[in-house]
């Protein structure tokens, strides 16, 4: 496993280099020629048709799939194998039915190092931290309950937090909202704003909703068709704090239609 130097100070943090992946088998590459670069605490989203790629690029992101060729460096470090200081989240929360929310949001530390070989003598620590944040993501009172008895909403801000009890540096999100109703989602987009805000950590979010990237990211990466390539880089122009009064602002709107024009134009090649 790599790991990120505590002093890294260098002022980039995701950086691929021609990055191409085939898998086994395959001789078409899923991605192809990915170059990107981040500066640490970054927000980045990628966007793109389905099936360009956008899971492909994190599993390459993490170190769960080596590129077939070019080079992946996260906080200076080559990425040689599954990076520990990552936390992911999915578009389903799965959450462990039989775990209380606690013991969800606990979970990570009695399995990542360096936190499982002390997690039972440091519990008492972790399980304060774990209510914090809990009580950030708007479920204080909820750590005793199942995920049965909380709702689709509940259940992916829990996930947010498993993702981050152990202060990763980095966090990867895979259509995190996708099955939320529009209130929960842009709900929660506020809520992982005011997270990523107090703790700067670096953020690749991987989705299809364009006024999720253009309210979230900081720069905004467009993915073409299979073989996925990195077909437009949009820094964000909207100033922060952003909340959720920007989305109806003339600037938001021609965000989101130039993202718009540009999948319209991946699409129909
Ligand atoms: N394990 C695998 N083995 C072989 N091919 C794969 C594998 N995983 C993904 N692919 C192929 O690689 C391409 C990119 O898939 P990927 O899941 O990265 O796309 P995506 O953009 O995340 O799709 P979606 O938006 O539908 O989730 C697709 O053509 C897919 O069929």
């Amino acid at each position: 496993m790599s790991a990120v130097p505590d002093t890294f100070a260098g002022d980039t943090f995701v950086d691929f280099r021609e990055v191409f992946l085939a898998y086994d088998n395959s001789s078409e590459c899923a991605v192809e020629d990915i170059t990107l670069q981040t500066q640490p605490g970054e927000f980045i989203a990628i966007v793109g048709p389905s099936g360009c790629g956008k899971s492909t690029f994190m599993k390459l992101a993490t170190g769960l799939k080596a590129p077939t060729r070019g080079t992946i460096h996260i906080g200076g470090e080559p990425v040689t194998g599954p990076l520990k200081f990552v936390g992911m989240a999915f578009q389903a929360p799965t959450l462990l039915p039989w775990r209380t929310t606690l013991d969800n949001v606990l979970l990570p530390l009695e399995i990542v190092e360096p936190y499982r070989n002390t997690f039972r003598k440091d519990r008492p620590k972790h399980v304060e931290r774990a209510l914090a944040l809990l009580k950030t993501v708007g479920l204080d009172g909820y750590a005793d309950k199942y995920p049965w008895e909380l709702s689709g909403g509940m259940q992916q801000r829990a996930s947010i937090c498993r993702a981050l009890i152990h202060e990763p540096k980095m966090l990867l999100l895979d259509e995190p909202f996708g099955a939320l109703d529009a209130f929960t989602r842009e709900e929660l987009w506020c809520v992982l704003r005011d997270l990523w805000t107090e703790r700067r950590f670096n953020v690749i979010l991987v989705t299809h909703d364009l006024r999720e990237a253009a309210f979230l990211a900081d720069t905004i990466y467009v993915m073409s068709k299979r073989p996925g390539r990195i077909v437009a880089r949009r820094a964000n122009p909207l100033p922060r704090p952003r909340d959720l009064d920007t989305t109806y602002t003339e600037p938001f709107s021609a965000l989101v239609h130039e993202l718009r024009e540009h999948i319209g134009r991946v699409r129909s090649t």
